[in-house]
């Protein structure tokens, strides 16, 4: 594994503002710096007061339920359910919930853990989902605004579900190795993640350097998935990342919520994106075709999946 530097820092774009609503200045200059961000990294942090940290105490007595109620986290989309025990990965364990950002997503979720209910969790977890997704959905009116393609974005927020994976990474102990989480692009639309005191992630930059993001309680790294990178005809890339369980403070709690087009439409570029400087890239896509693709074995150790599953063949990369 490359060694870290400290030559790149993501950018950190402050969503706290009051005022930060379409078409005031705020709202341009946080449009600007995340879509700049955006291209340059495919992720940045954002600063956002709206999420509040008791999550974590929840899923902390959500891993500390018995193994075998954690493996009843199933679901008929691939790689939407429990995830652990896994010899190269050892530390990490985790668990997905479908449509977290609705009350009824997190009810099915929490009757399978607790067949007694748990209040407390899905209140905590409702609320966080609910305002990572608006986070979301800020950035991609941003992004949608500053291409030029506004017009679509409401149609494409309706056609949006969230998966939120729930995570936990435990310490390595003694002489085991630190990773956390294999290398890999989100196979998402966009990605949110937030965490617990204890960072870990680390991020490719463009240069091939592996570096690390700190973050700040009230902060949350939204991160490009495969889905954007082919909409934007890859204006927007989504990067390379992992988990590395370098500092010793404990078990690292982390949420990323991914967005995923529903089955009934296509991901797409828009017919604005692309012309003789930008060729289209990537044919029109089903998005859980797509993970479908990813979760067949001899297809998840591809440099790019998603060249592999929709490339156009005659386009240089
Ligand atoms: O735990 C994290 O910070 C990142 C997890 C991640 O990259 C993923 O689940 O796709
Ligand atoms: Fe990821």
């Amino acid at each position: 594994m490359g060694s870290l530097t400290v030559s790149h820092k993501l950018p950190i774009i402050d969503f706290t503002e009051v005022n930060l609503e379409p078409g005031t200045s705020t709202w341009s200059k946080a449009r600007k710096e995340a879509v700049c961000a955006l291209e340059e990294y495919g992720c940045f942090v954002a600063l956002y007061d709206k999420i509040h940290d008791d999550v974590f105490q929840e899923l902390e007595e959500l891993f500390h339920l018995p193994i075998h109620t954690k493996v009843q986290n199933k679901s008929t989309k691939p790689l939407y359910g429990y995830v652990g025990q896994i010899p190269f990965i050892p530390l990490y364990e985790s668990m997905g919930i479908d449509n977290a950002n609705t009350l009824q997503g997190i009810q099915n979720f929490t009757n399978f853990m607790w067949p007694n209910g748990n209040n407390a969790f899905s209140r905590a977890m409702l609320a966080y989902s609910k305002a990572a997704a608006e986070l979301e959905e800020m950035v991609v009116r941003m992004v949608f605004e500053s291409y030029g393609v506004d017009k679509y974005y409401e149609s494409h927020i309706k056609s949006v579900n969230y998966l939120a994976r729930v995570m936990k990474y435990r310490e390595a102990q003694g002489e085991e190795p630190k990773l956390g989480f294999v290398a890999h692009t989100d196979k998402s639309f966009m990605s949110t993640i937030h965490q617990n005191q204890v960072n870990g992630l680390e991020i490719k930059g463009k240069d091939g350097q592996w570096f690390g993001v700190e973050l700040s309680p009230s902060s949350i790294v939204v991160m490009a998935g495969d889905a954007i990178m082919a909409w934007s005809n890859k204006r927007i890339k989504s990067p390379h990342h992992r988990v590395m369980m370098m500092e010793e403070k404990g078990a690292r709690y982390s949420i990323a919520q991914f967005s995923f087009m529903e089955d009934s439409v296509m991901v797409e570029t828009p017919k604005e994106l692309i012309d003789e400087d930008h060729p289209l890239l990537f044919k029109p896509f089903n998005h859980l075709h797509y993970l479908d693709f990813f979760s067949k074995e001899e297809n998840r150790r591809l440099e790019c999946a998603l060249k592999t599953y929709c490339g156009v063949s005659h386009v240089n990369y």
